[in-house]
């Protein structure tokens, strides 16, 4: 009994919203705010993030022109071209929970060569490599657009960390080791497009279905106005994380929860396609942009006694009253405790494009996939 109370006092129903600290003052409130968003909810607001809003406005007017773009010119940086798992995604072959997601997208990362060397042992290393850009011809300014905008979005994402280290009690470097080497680390973003579908048959379809972000954590832009995001609370209600302009959306992943022993909160997340109305169809697809702020490729999440993060009593007890989670349907990563995270980055994309897996790391792709490709 005692059990179920202290659950719904500490559920949520709402997600906040924090703004970005510019003074000391501001400073203290925010890092409080970001601990109960870290433990309670998994997911918040930041406004007033320093990432300018040229920027933004700059990369926001391309994305309709990158998805009108003529079929041939979008296939010519497909996906399935690029072991990196880089590039163009078309409508209806991407996978979250054998079930189809009804989205479009490109999906770019921060600029990194590949690092593999060739060994068969190491192939999971050439999930990092160079992004495919459109023909700078059919969209002018584009590349250099996301690149501007990623890199702003990665020094906030590196702010972030340091923030959520002091905010666990770690001081400002508490989390740095999960980025020792520079060099193995690359940030994944995409730009996503959610067209409103031709009819929704009594309920709204799959965007991209139930799951949990991998990494540290997720700078999320949400580029229109559409509803869609939703946001699964401990009894399991979907919470709608409706866009709230000039905000990003921030959430974290399951590395930072497996790295914190479960203080940290990945909170399972969905998108429902935007409703089939003619409403909806005037104002066109639903556009967002995901930013994953990723560690070393090389970490084992496993290894917690190498990273000897010691927590407060304090916190500890603010997550063992935080109650436990309903069982989510989400997509698991049971994997992280004993392959590098760069191997579970590998895992997750075949899981969620067995096209580019077949052709491009056909054992693993045998191994999830043993009756071939989804139908
Ligand atoms: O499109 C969105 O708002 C969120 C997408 C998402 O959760 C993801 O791609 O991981
Ligand atoms: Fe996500």
């Amino acid at each position: 009994m005692s059990n179920i109370s202290s659950k719904i006092v500490s559920d949520f129903s709402s997600i906040p919203v924090i703004k970005y600290p510019n003074s000391s003052d501001e400073h203290a409130k925010f890092i409080g705010s970001l601990q109960n968003a870290l433990i309670s909810t998994g997911f918040f607001y930041l406004s007033d993030a320093p990432v300018s809003s040229e920027i933004i406005s700059a990369l926001g007017s391309y994305i309709p022109k990158l998805f009108k773009l003529p079929q041939e010119e979008k296939d010519k940086f497909a996906m399935v071209n690029s072991p990196h798992f880089l590039g163009y995604t078309k409508l209806g072959s991407e996978w979250t929970k054998q079930k189809v997601d009804w989205r479009e997208q490109i999906d770019i990362a921060t600029p990194m060569a590949s690092r593999w060397n060739g060994t068969e042992e190491e192939r999971w290393m050439n999930v990092w490599g160079p992004s495919q850009y459109p023909d700078e011809a059919v969209l002018p300014g584009f590349r250099n657009a996301i690149d501007t905008y990623q890199a702003e979005v990665s020094k906030l994402g590196d702010q972030l960390v340091k923030y959520i280290a002091e905010a666990l009690g770690l001081g400002p470097n508490g989390l740095d080791k999960f980025y020792e080497v520079k060099e193995k680390m690359q940030h994944r973003g995409k730009i996503v497009s959610y067209p409103v579908p031709d009819s929704d048959e009594g309920e709204r379809g799959q965007g991209v279905g139930p799951h949990y972000d991998a990494g540290f954590l997720t700078i999320l832009l949400q580029a229109s106005p559409h509803p869609g995001l939703q946001v699964q609370n401990l009894s399991g209600e979907w919470i709608d994380a409706t866009p709230i302009p000039g905000t990003f959306v921030i959430n974290f992943g399951r590395a930072l929860e497996f790295a914190t022993q479960g203080i940290v909160r990945a909170t399972s997340h969905r998108v429902l396609s935007p409703p089939a109305t003619d409403e909806w169809r005037k104002v066109g697809p639903r556009y967002s942009v995901p930013f994953f702020h990723n560690i070393d490729m090389c970490v084992r999440m496993g290894d917690r006694e190498k990273w000897g993060l010691e927590f407060s009593e304090e916190i500890l007890r603010l997550r063992d009253s935080r109650g436990k989670l309903a069982n989510t349907d989400s997509v698991n990563y049971s994997e992280f405790l004993t392959e590098p995270s760069g191997k579970v980055q590998l895992v997750g994309r075949v899981k969620s494009h067995p096209d580019v897996a077949e052709r491009h790391y056909p054992e693993v792709f045998k191994q999830f996939f043993p009756n071939g490709l989804p139908k």
